[in-house]
C-alpha cells in the first residue's frame, strides 16, 4: 500500500483507514509514524514507521496562500501518530461492508456520521508556536467501512480486577450499542474474570438481561484476580467462535489483553481485541481520567464529612480517613481537594516523616492548638515503609502479583496516639474511619454512567471497524484507540512537581515533608526521566 501526498501537500491517509501488516514495525511496540518523510513523493513504508511532512507552512489567514508573509513556519517538526493494528494487518483480504449506521434514524441526523481517518487525537494540548506536532491517536468513533456483517460477530464481555463503579454501565453500552447500533445479537458474558474463558458456563448478554444492571455496583459478570494462561484463553475464543473480546479493567488485564491480542495475530484469527480500562486508582496512562473515579471522590466525602464532624465535636479530635489508592493517590489528592476541611493528605508518591522539625506530629500538635481538631486523609499506599519497619512484615502478593498493602491507617492512628500521650501527655480522640471498599462498590454516577457509556460506544465502534489490540479513552476530552501497550507501559501517578498537588498544600497549609534540596533533585530526575523518555519515543 501506498501513501501520497496531493499537491495541496496535505498527508492523505489510506481512505480503508489502516495499515497493511507488511507495513507495521516489528521492532517497536507501536505504530508509530510521523510525517516528514512522505516529502515529495508516494513511498512505501517499512516499520518502524516515521513518516515526517515537509516543513509545514502555514495558510495566512487573509491570502488563504502556502507561504506567510512573516516567515512564521513550524520548520522542521513531526505530527507523529502512534497507530493501533487492523485485522487486515495479518488478514489482507478481509472484506468489508458499508457501516449500517448510516441506515439508523437516530444517527442520520448527525451532520458527520462517520470519522475521518484523517482525525487524530493530539497527545499534548498545550503547545507553544513553534513547538513540534507530536505523538498523536486515532480518534475513535464509527468508520464509513465495517469489516463484519452483523450475523457473523460473536462478541464476549470479560471483566477482571478490582471493583470500580460503572462496570455495568459499559457492560450494558457494549451490548446495546452492538445490538442497537450493528444489529448485533449474540453476546456471551465470560463470568469471574480470565479465568472464566475455562469455564463451561457463559452468559447470553442481550439487551434485555442487561437493561438494568447499571444502577447496580459491582459487576454483574464477576471478575477475579490471577489466573491469565494467553494460549488457553485463545483457544477457547476459538473453540468458541469468539470474534470481538471485550476486555474491562486495569493495568494488569490490559496486559493480559495485550499477550491475547499478540497471540490472535500469532494465529492469523478474525477476532478484533478491545480493552476499556478500569481503575479506581486512576492510575492508567495516557488517559485523562479512569471511569468511576469521579464517583468514588464523591463517595469519599461521606467518610471525609463524618471524620470532620466527629473530630470538631470533641476536644483535641484528630478524624483520619483511609482510602483507596495502592501507588497512586488520585483518590486522597481530589478527595481532599473537593472537600476543604481536610488538614493534611498523606499519599503514596509523598514521603512523609513523623518526628521533628517539619514532621507530622509537628503539624498536628498545632492544628490542635489552633483548630482543636485534626483532620488527616491517607492513601492507603502511603508510608507503606514505615508500617513495614514497624510491623516487619514480609512482603505477600495476591494472585496476580499486585503487592498487598499493610494497613497504614491503623497504624498511623496508634502512632499519633503513642505520641500524644506517652511522649507529649496530652489526651486525643482518635476518631478513625476507613471506608476502603465502600467508595468503589457503588453504581456511577450519572456522570460517569455517560463516559461509561461513550468507552463503550467507541469500544463498539472500534472493533466493528477492524481495528484490535487498543484500549479507548479520553485524551484531552477526545475519545481516541490507543495501542494497549502505551497505556500499560508506565502508570499514571500524582505528579509532585506540578500544579494540582501545589494547589492541594495550599488548600490544607499541610508540611510539604520535602526539603528544598529533595525537591530540586527530584525536579531534576523529572526532568532527566523526560528526557530519557523522549529518546526511547524518537528511536
Ligand atoms: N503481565 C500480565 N500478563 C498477563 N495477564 C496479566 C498480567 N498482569 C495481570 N494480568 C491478569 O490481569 C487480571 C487482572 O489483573 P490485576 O492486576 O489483578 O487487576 P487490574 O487489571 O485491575 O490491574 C488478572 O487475571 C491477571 O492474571
Ligand atoms: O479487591 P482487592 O484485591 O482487595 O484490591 C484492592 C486494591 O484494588 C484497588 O482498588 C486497585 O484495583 P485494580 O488494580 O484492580 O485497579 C486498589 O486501590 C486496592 O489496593
Ligand atoms: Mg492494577
Amino acid at each position: 500500500m501506498e501513501l501520497s501526498l496531493s499537491n495541496s501537500s496535505s498527508l492523505r491517509f489510506p481512505q480503508n483507514d489502516f495499515l497493511p501488516r507488511h507495513n507495521r514495525s516489528t521492532l517497536g511496540p507501536f505504530h508509530t509514524f510521523s510525517i516528514k518523510k512522505l516529502a515529495s513523493k508516494s513511498i512505501s513504508i517499512c516499520r518502524p514507521l516515521i513518516w515526517r511532512r515537509p516543513p509545514l507552512v502555514r495558510l495566512n489567514a487573509q491570502t488563504a496562500t502556502e507561504s506567510n508573509a512573516s516567515g512564521d513556519k513550524h520548520g522542521d517538526d513531526d505530527f507523529i501518530v502512534e497507530d493501533v493494528p487492523h485485522l487486515t494487518h495479518f488478514l489482507p483480504d478481509l472484506p468489508s461492508y458499508t457501516n449500517p449506521l448510516k441506515k439508523s434514524q437516530a444517527y442520520a441526523v448527525v451532520k458527520k456520521t462517520f470519522v475521518s481517518p484523517e482525525d487524530m487525537v493530539a497527545k499534548e494540548i498545550i503547545v507553544q508556536k513553534d513547538s513540534p506536532r507530536g505523538i498523536h491517536f486515532r480518534r475513535a468513533g464509527p468508520r464509513e467501512k465495517v469489516f463484519f456483517t452483523p450475523e457473523e460477530v460473536r462478541a464476549c464481555i470479560v471483566t477482571c480486577g478490582g471493583l470500580c463503579p460503572g462496570i455495568n454501565t459499559v457492560i450494558r453500552e457494549i451490548v446495546c450499542g452492538l445490538k442497537n447500533m450493528y444489529g448485533v445479537d449474540d453476546v456471551l458474558g465470560i463470568q469471574g474474570g480470565y479465568s472464566g474463558f475455562y469455564s463451561k458456563n457463559t452468559l447470553n448478554l442481550t439487551t434485555k438481561v442487561v437493561n438494568d444492571i447499571h444502577k447496580r455496583g459491582g459487576t454483574f459478570l464477576q471478575t477475579s484476580r490471577g489466573g491469565h494462561d494467553t494460549k488457553k484463553i485463545v483457544d477457547n475464543i476459538q473453540d468458541r467462535g469468539i470474534n470481538q473480546v471485550y476486555i474491562i479493567g486495569g493495568d494488569g488485564t490490559q496486559k493480559g489483553a495485550a499477550a491475547i491480542y499478540k497471540e490472535v495475530e500469532k494465529r492469523g484469527i478474525k477476532v478484533a481485541v478491545a480493552g476499556i480500562p478500569k481503575t479506581i486508582d486512576n492510575d492508567i496512562a495516557v488517559i485523562d481520567k479512569s471511569f468511576g473515579f469521579d464517583t468514588a471522590v464523591e463517595e469519599a466525602q461521606r467518610a471525609i464529612n463524618a471524620a470532620h464532624v466527629e473530630a470538631e465535636s470533641v476536644q483535641n479530635g484528630v478524624g483520619i480517613v483511609k482510602l483507596m489508592g495502592r501507588y497512586s493517590g488520585f483518590i486522597a489528592m481530589l478527595a481532599t481537594l473537593g472537600n476543604r476541611d481536610v488538614d493534611c493528605c498523606l499519599i503514596p508518591e509523598s514521603p512523609f516523616y513523623l518526628e521533628g522539625p517539619g514532621g507530622l506530629y509537628e503539624y498536628v500538635e498545632q492544628q490542635l492548638k489552633e483548630n482543636r481538631h485534626v483532620l488527616i486523609v491517607l492513601a492507603e499506599g502511603a508510608g507503606q515503609e514505615y508500617v513495614a519497619q514497624s510491623m516487619q512484615a514480609f512482603q505477600e502478593k495476591d494472585a496476580s502479583g499486585n503487592r498487598l498493602l499493610l494497613d497504614v491507617g491503623l497504624w498511623l492512628t496508634q502512632q499519633i496516639k503513642d505520641h500524644f500521650t506517652n511522649e507529649r501527655k496530652m489526651t486525643i480522640n482518635m476518631k478513625y474511619i476507613d471506608p476502603t471498599y465502600m467508595i468503589r462498590a457503588i453504581p456511577s454516577n450519572a456522570s460517569d454512567n455517560i463516559y461509561c457509556t461513550l468507552l463503550a460506544q467507541s469500544a463498539v465502534h472500534g472493533a466493528m471497524a477492524g481495528f484490535t489490540g487498543f484500549t479507548v479513552g479520553p485524551v484531552n476530552s477526545r475519545h481516541a484507540y490507543i495501542p494497549i501497550n502505551r497505556v500499560t507501559e508506565t502508570t499514571n501517578t500524582v505528579n509532585m512537581t506540578g500544579r494540582m498537588w501545589a494547589r492541594l498544600l495550599a488548600s490544607t497549609n499541610q508540611p510539604s515533608f520535602v526539603n528544598h534540596q529533595t525537591l530540586r533533585e527530584r525536579v531534576d530526575k523529572n526532568t532527566i526521566d523526560a528526557i530519557n523518555n523522549m529518546k526511547i519515543n524518537s528511536t
